[in-house]
């Protein structure tokens, strides 16, 4: 068993969640204020590394009124345990879930770093070999009581997901912003496929303008 996983983010035009140099401003405020629904009613937030050490993002409900209860667990798929020991994720406002890979157990587990997470309450879980088994994840969230899970990037963590058949739903804001930039991460990154047969199918089920910005949601069938 695991948990509903919807994936959300905010994209440009030509499909960036960021640019090169690592600018990621792109909803607009009534999307931003969507998200921060979103988040409410989910059990858990999820994002990767990249986005931990690129935003330092808090990743609680914050944008609308909220009590401190709405807000999600928060986790971070993080194979090297690299989370910095003042990340904002690590603060006392919501729990946190820190994932690693077993390859780094033995280390990590006798740092500073795991026993400063200790004491703020951090949780951390072990799983696959160099890297985060996502499959395994999800069922220990599962069994931890997360039902409802939103996966808030970033472009490598979105396509492992979505590759290992562990996303439900897409909720995508589409502003209307050209970016351009090679090197500029896209919603989907990691090794992708070589074949359009072997794409990800989905099916779109709602697509509405909000402020500037256009919201797709699609079912992964
Ligand atoms: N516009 C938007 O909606 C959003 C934009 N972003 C942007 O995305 C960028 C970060 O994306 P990325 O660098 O791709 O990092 P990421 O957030 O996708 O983290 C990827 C890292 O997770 C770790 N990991 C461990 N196990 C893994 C597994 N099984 N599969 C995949 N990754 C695994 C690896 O260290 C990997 O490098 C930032 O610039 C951030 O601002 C992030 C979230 C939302
Ligand atoms: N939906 C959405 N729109 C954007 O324009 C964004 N840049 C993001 N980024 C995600 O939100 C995180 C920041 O969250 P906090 O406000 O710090 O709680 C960031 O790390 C991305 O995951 N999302």
């Amino acid at each position: 068993m695991r948990p509903y996983v919807i994936l959300n983010a905010a994209m440009t035009l030509d499909g960036k969640i960021a640019t090169q140099t690592g600018s990621s401003n792109i909803s607009g405020k009534e999307d931003l204020e969507r998200v921060h629904e979103l988040r409410k009613e989910c059990d858990a937030i999820m994002v990767g590394i990249g986005t931990v050490m690129a935003d330092d993002p808090r990743l609680t409900v914050h944008k609308i009124d909220a009590n401190p209860e709405d807000n999600p667990v928060r986790v971070v798929v993080d194979s090297k345990c690299r989370t910095p020991i003042d990340a904002r994720i690590t603060n006392g406002d919501a729990h946190t879930v820190i994932a690693c890979a077993n390859e780094y157990k033995e280390e990590f587990k006798s740092s500073e770093k795991f026993e400063a997470f200790k004491e703020k309450g951090v949780k951390v879980f072990f799983s696959g070999d160099k890297r985060v088994d996502l499959s395994a994840l999800m069922s220990y969230l599962h069994e931890e009581g997360i039902e409802k899970l939103m996966l808030e990037g970033g472009a490598t963590l979105n396509f492992s997901m979505i590759k290992a058949g562990l996303i439900d739903e897409i909720r995508i804001c589409i502003a209307p912003m050209v970016v351009g930039g090679a090197n500029a991460k896209t919603f989907f990154d990691g090794e992708g496929f070589d074949l359009m047969d072997d794409a990800i199918k989905l099916e779109l089920i709602d697509s509405y303008s909000l402020g500037k910005d256009l919201i797709l949601t699609y079912k992964v069938i």
